[in-house]
């Protein structure tokens, strides 16, 4: 299997899944106990590959064993061992690796070890991409009145997991270890959803209003507009926009579940959509979750590091500076647009803003952090955008902006003739 999943074709985590259901006599712990090994190894690609070569055993299975190392105990795995590869895995676990060179020591491709050494504390950032991340949940705020409500239910149903408030998003729940959380009755009727922290925080930033018209331009499965349709009471049109209709059917039973009725979803054109032309100038706001390495995620899908590649990420950027000039259109004069990624490098994130910004002096830049800071207390930024990390903020790479259109200014004649009528009405 791990040889599958190194061909790089698929997604780890899909390669995974087929193959645990090619596998249907394993146990829960086995799977678990797999599943851990593989992800482990993917972490730490670069690093294991390094210590194979001093291996007499096959190089996969060298991987294997290194990644097994991570979940068992000694004694566990040595018992499925020949001699040989016990003493050089001894050899191997004895090695300081903190004198490797930094690209092997975290395990990154030196392309991408050059991207990340230019941000700051790139060392710690680089360690904490390679942990695996708790699993955030959060609550449906249409169906759940409060998160302490369901912190009770949580601690109740899985002590285990040790839910515990996000020390950022009010709606968000941690827990340890991986819960079958899309078992539990909570989640089946839609009272909670798995979402990562620093995508909650995201609708935050949207701030939707009951009523509004709101895009969501990129919805893909839907896990934004999930909660910015409940964060719009399921008043108003909010639009799941994607090009890909099969991750648009994803989305609809998690809408239905939810209980959201002010979604209308469309497969979009990449370029001049009809009706997304029909949208033009008449949204009060546009949420941008663009396509992007996705090398904030690198916890959760570690994959990524090796299935990205200079070229990919060039591609990515065309696309999203392309986005960018298209879902903007759809604004209604006054309206406010967030740019997303779950990417932590600048050349997706504040360069694109900028040139965006360049050409187009009708946007201004407003101040993420302000704009949050009603709803999500503790959270602060250097400058106007967010840029969450997971060693500083332990929630997945993200990066956000909002921009605000310009509303057009009122006639002089206009505003005296407002001002004669308030003032009329006053004496009314
Ligand atoms: C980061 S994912 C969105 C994830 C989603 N918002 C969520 O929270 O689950 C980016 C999405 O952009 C979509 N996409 C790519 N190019 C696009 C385009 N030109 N117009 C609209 N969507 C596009 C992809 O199909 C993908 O679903």
């Amino acid at each position: 299997m791990l040889d599958r999943v190194l061909t790089w074709e698929f997604p780890a985590d899909g390669v995974l899944s087929r193959w645990l259901r090619e596998n249907p006599k394993l146990g829960g712990r086995d799977r678990a106990e797999v599943a851990e090994a593989v992800f482990d190894v993917l972490r730490h690609l670069r690093q294991y590959r390094h210590f194979a070569q001093s291996s007499p055993v096959a190089h996969t299975r060298c991987l294997a064993i290194l990644g097994l190392a991570s979940v068992l105990p000694p004694e566990k795995l040595e018992a499925g061992l020949a001699l040989e590869e016990t003493q050089w895995l001894q050899h191997v676990q004895r090695i300081d690796a903190s004198k490797l060179p930094r690209a092997v020591r975290w395990s990154v491709p030196d392309w991408l070890e050059a991207k990340l050494a230019m941000l700051e504390d790139a060392e710690s950032l680089m360690a904490a991409l390679n942990q695996p991340a708790a699993l955030d949940v959060r609550i449906n705020p249409l169906k759940v009145a409060s998160r302490d409500e369901m912190l009770e239910t949580l601690r109740e149903l899985s002590p285990a997991s040790e839910p515990q408030a996000t020390p950022y998003s009010p709606w968000g729940i941690r827990l340890k270890g991986r819960p079958s959380v899309n078992r539990w009755e909570v989640f089946l009727k839609g009272e909670l959803e798995v979402q990562d922290e620093g995508s909650q925080l995201l609708a935050a930033l949207v701030a939707p209003k009951r009523g509004e018209m709101i895009i969501d331009y990129c919805a893909g499965a839907g896990g934004k507009t999930l909660l910015i349709g409940a964060l719009m009471r399921t008043t108003g049109r909010l639009y799941a926009f994607d090009v890909s209709a099969t991750r648009l059917a994803r989305a609809k039973p998690r809408f239905a579940r939810s209980g959201l009725s002010n979604v209308v979803s469309v497969a979009i054109a990449p370029r001049n959509d009809q009706r997304v032309r029909r949208l033009h100038g008449k949204a009060q706001r546009v949420l941008i979750d663009a396509p992007c390495s996705g090398l904030g995620t690198l916890r959760r899908s570690p994959d990524l590091k090796w299935r990205q590649q200079p070229e990919t990420l060039e591609q990515l950027r065309a696309v999203q500076a392309d986005l960018l000039e298209q879902a903007a259109l759809c604004l209604a004069p006054g309206g406010r647009l967030v740019y997303a990624t779950c990417s932590v490098l600048p050349e997706e994130n504040e360069a694109q803003v900028e040139a965006f910004l360049s050409k187009h002096p009708e946007f201004s830049l407003q101040d993420a952090g302000q704009i949050l800071s009603d709803r999500c207390k503790n959270l602060t930024f250097e400058g106007a955008f967010l840029k969450l990390r997971p060693d500083h903020h332990q929630t997945d790479g993200f990066f956000a902006a909002v921009l605000q259109k310009a509303a057009p200014e009122a006639p002089a004649a206009a505003v005296q003739e407002s001002e004669k009528l308030d003032a009329a009405q006053k004496l009314i």
